[in-house]
């Protein structure tokens, strides 16, 4: 047996309730002798992660790495966002998006007007967060070595406008992207201060990435729901939760099939997150008429008509038109 088999197997020994999963089920002729253990499926060994850390994503479907993104990163980000805010730079692509619950209210310009910023692959600036050394090092454990920055955001959670319509529902992300494999897209999030409870930290219901994709539609909130704010029809109410508190800098890397949503914000300061869903470049999109995509499949290409005039678009083209390289090889997607 190899070291690192060696070391995975004392891990797994150690590790109550994943043993179950994680080993091959003993067989009478394997009960006696060593039974390997089963390949890990969410995750590779690229020498980055622990067996720990592997067997932790396998079982939870997210891994939090603690101050991955330094200060200056973050404060150059913050500086950035505000620029964006104040109309100072004007970046191709970007959707700047309000809260509902201020959509009709005197505009102005300033991160008051704005709760998120979308598709800013064009800013080279907020970009930089997406190549970042330390943060491709761990994606490429989900995604291997061919690496596409499929979706930006830029999130600035407002104080709840007393409507609750700053919280998003619990939601997959898989329900936006037309391409596969699922197990070989990951998102990465991170917390530009701290975010707590309080002020709407990411709420994740641990082991759902195990389950197939829910359909997912606007819930029905008596104040308001944000636009393409879908939410799984119905999910276990009794499934445990996770408010995932973070500092600045901490870093969730999370499946896309995993189940998860963000609290009101109680706080009067507007929460900030940067993230970034990444594919493999060896990725391949798939036709999702006939599926529960379909929802969403329509409401973006409805976008895509109205602000970009591009009609007969089609759904697959928007993502492949924003996706970026930004490590090794764009072989498919
Ligand atoms: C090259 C092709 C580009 C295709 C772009 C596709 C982008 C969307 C893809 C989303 C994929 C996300 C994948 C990531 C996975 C996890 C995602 C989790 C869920 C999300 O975060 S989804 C993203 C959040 N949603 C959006 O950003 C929606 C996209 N944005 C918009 O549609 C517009 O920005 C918006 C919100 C409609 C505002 O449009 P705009 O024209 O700038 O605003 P107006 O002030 O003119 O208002 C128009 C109209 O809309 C109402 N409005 C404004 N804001 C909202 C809101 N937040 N929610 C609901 N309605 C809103 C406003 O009141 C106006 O209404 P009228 O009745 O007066 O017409
Ligand atoms: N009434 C609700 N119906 C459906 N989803 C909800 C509801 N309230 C909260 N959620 C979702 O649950 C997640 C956690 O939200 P939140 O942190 O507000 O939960 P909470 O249990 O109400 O916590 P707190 O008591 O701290 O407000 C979010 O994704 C939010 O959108
Ligand atoms: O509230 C957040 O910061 C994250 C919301 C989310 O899950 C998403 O935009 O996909
Ligand atoms: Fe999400
Ligand atoms: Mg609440």
């Amino acid at each position: 047996m190899s070291r690192a088999a060696e070391r995975l197997r004392t891990v797994i020994h150690h590790l109550d309730g994943a043993t179950a999963t994680i080993r091959a089920p003993p067989t009478s002729a394997q009960t006696l002798t060593y039974s390997p253990p089963q390949k890990l499926r969410y995750s590779f060994d690229t020498g980055t992660l622990t067996p720990e850390q592997r067997l932790f994503y396998e079982e939870n479907g997210f891994l939090l790495i603690k101050n991955l993104v330094s200060e200056t990163d973050i404060d150059r980000f913050r500086k950035e966002f505000e620029r964006i805010c104040r109309q100072e730079v004007k970046v191709p692509g970007l959707i700047v998006m309000r809260d509902v619950a201020i959509a009709k209210s005197e505009f102005v310009p300033d991160q008051r007007a704005v709760s998120k910023l979308q598709d800013f692959q064009e800013d080279p600036e907020l970009f930089r967060y997406c190549a970042l050394p330390q943060i491709l090092k761990y994606v490429e454990c989900f995604t291997g070595p061919n690496i596409m920055a499929m979706h930006t955001m830029l999130i600035n959670k407002p104080p709840d406008a007393g409507k609750k319509t700053s919280r998003h529902p619990m939601h997959q992300d898989l329900h936006y992207f037309p391409f596969r494999p699922t197990d070989r897209i990951v998102c990465a999030w991170t917390a530009m201060e701290r975010v707590t409870r309080q002020n709407g930290c990411l709420v994740v219901l641990p082991g759902t990435h195990k389950g197939a994709l829910q359909e997912h539609d606007y819930p029905d909130w008596e104040g308001g729901v944000n636009k393409m704010y879908h939410g799984v029809r119905d999910y276990d109410p009794d499934h445990p939760r996770l408010h995932v508190e973070m500092e600045k800098g901490d870093t969730v890397f999370f499946h896309p099939l995993l189940i998860h949503g963000s609290g009101m914000n109680q706080t009067q300061g507007f929460r900030k997150a940067i993230s970034c869903h990444y594919a493999s470049g060896d990725c391949y999109y798939i036709d999702v008429r006939g599926t529960t995509q379909e929802n969403i499949e329509n409401e973006v290409k409805e976008l895509a008509q109205k602000k970009y005039r591009m009609n007969e678009v089609a759904f697959k083209d928007t993502w492949a038109f924003r996706g970026r390289l930004v490590q090794g090889e764009r072989t498919s997607l």
